[in-house]
């Protein structure tokens, strides 16, 4: 006589009643230091540290009060880092000068970066929106709108700017149309393009949850948004073209930013081109929400939780603002 509520064939759990079954059931899903890139903000005094308000445990510094920061950091495991620059005293006009003159705190701070972590994997966000008065990402017809023409041929020479002081990879989040052509074709014009790669923020919606990040930045636009250049966040299929675009222009690395919510583009991206290291920007927004997620232990899990999930759906590298929390849990477990 068969048993009703005992049907061996759908017997799933004798696949993963122990820890070592479970990790073979989880392939592609460890969070390892290689798999965490460190969003720095690097302000033009030296010795500054300030603390952003809106996001908790995050300070902006400037290169002599970092450089003591990473090598903690580094000696826990830390392998990459992704460079902002902001500027408050130098001048904000409307082609974005500081962008990459030379008193710009990144271009300053690479040598010196270089320098003190050998191994470091250093990438810089590249865009204009921290160094122009209006505060957009590219460069603006005289009417007003976006001058494509001059945005990618402006970003294309701040790129080159940040990988000749040093910079192993630069991070294009302005979202302009062609500027990984641009890039690679710049980076070859001057013999770069065998050591300086580029990470495509392919993926770059238009969200709402970018708002403690452009505090602290100081980079929200003076007038109007970024809904002509960002994706707008309902466009599975425009992340796909852009994602393809992004390709065939040269880019190195694809991106799928914010994380969390967009998940089902992250596997998307992969799929169609896995090999393509993908990375995810787990923004200021997800950092606000995992931090207030509960007392510190669950927080914690929930944010493995969600690293994990990230890995499984597709992601190589996270960019997140919790990486030094990572390295203490991941170097506690060992
Ligand atoms: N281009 C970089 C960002 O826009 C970061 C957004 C965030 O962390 O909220
Ligand atoms: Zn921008
Ligand atoms: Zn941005």
């Amino acid at each position: 006589m068969s048993n009703l509520y005992l049907t061996p064939e759908h017997v799933l759990q004798g696949g993963y009643h122990h820890a070592a079954l479970r990790k073979l059931q989880e392939p592609n899903t460890s969070i390892e230091p290689h798999n965490i890139m460190y969003p720095v903000f690097l302000v033009e005094k030296d010795n500054a540290i300030e603390p952003v308000h809106s996001m908790p445990n995050v300070n902006r510094y400037g290169v002599d009060q970092l450089i003591p920061l990473l090598a903690e950091l580094v000696e826990k495991g830390l392998k990459s880092i992704l460079i902002f620059g902001i500027v408050e005293t130098l001048p904000k006009d409307p082609t974005g000068t500081s962008a990459d003159s030379v008193d710009n705190p990144v271009i300053k701070a690479l040598p010196k970066l270089r320098a003190a972590f050998p191994d470091l994997l250093i990438a810089c966000d590249v865009c204009l929106c921290p160094y122009t008065s209006h505060g957009h990402c590219g460069l603006l017809k005289s009417g007003g709108g976006i001058d494509h023409e001059a945005s990618v041929k402006r970003i294309a020479e701040v790129a080159l700017a940040y990988a000749k002081a040093g910079a192993h990879v630069v991070a294009p989040s302005d979202m302009m149309d062609n500027r990984i052509k641009a890039i690679k074709e710049e980076l070859v014009r001057n013999k770069l393009q065998n050591q300086v790669s580029i990470l495509s923020y392919s993926c770059k919606f238009a969200s709402s949850m970018y708002g403690p990040f452009r505090d602290t930045m100081k980079s929200s636009p003076m007038e109007g948004d970024r809904k002509c250049y960002q994706l707008p966040p309902g466009s599975a299929a425009l992340a796909a073209r852009a994602a393809a675009r992004d390709v065939a222009e040269g880019a190195d690395f694809l991106m799928v930013k914010p994380g969390l919510p967009y998940l089902d583009i992250v596997r998307q991206t992969k799929d169609r081109f896995p090999h393509h290291p993908l990375f995810i920007y787990q923004v200021s927004g997800e950092y606000e929400l995992i931090s207030r997620s509960g007392d510190r232990a669950s927080m914690q899990t929930n944010l493995m939780e969600i690293l994990t999930c990230m890995r499984r759906a597709g992601a190589d590298c996270i960019i997140t603002y919790f990486a030094p929390l990572i390295l203490s849990i991941i170097s506690e477990k060992k």
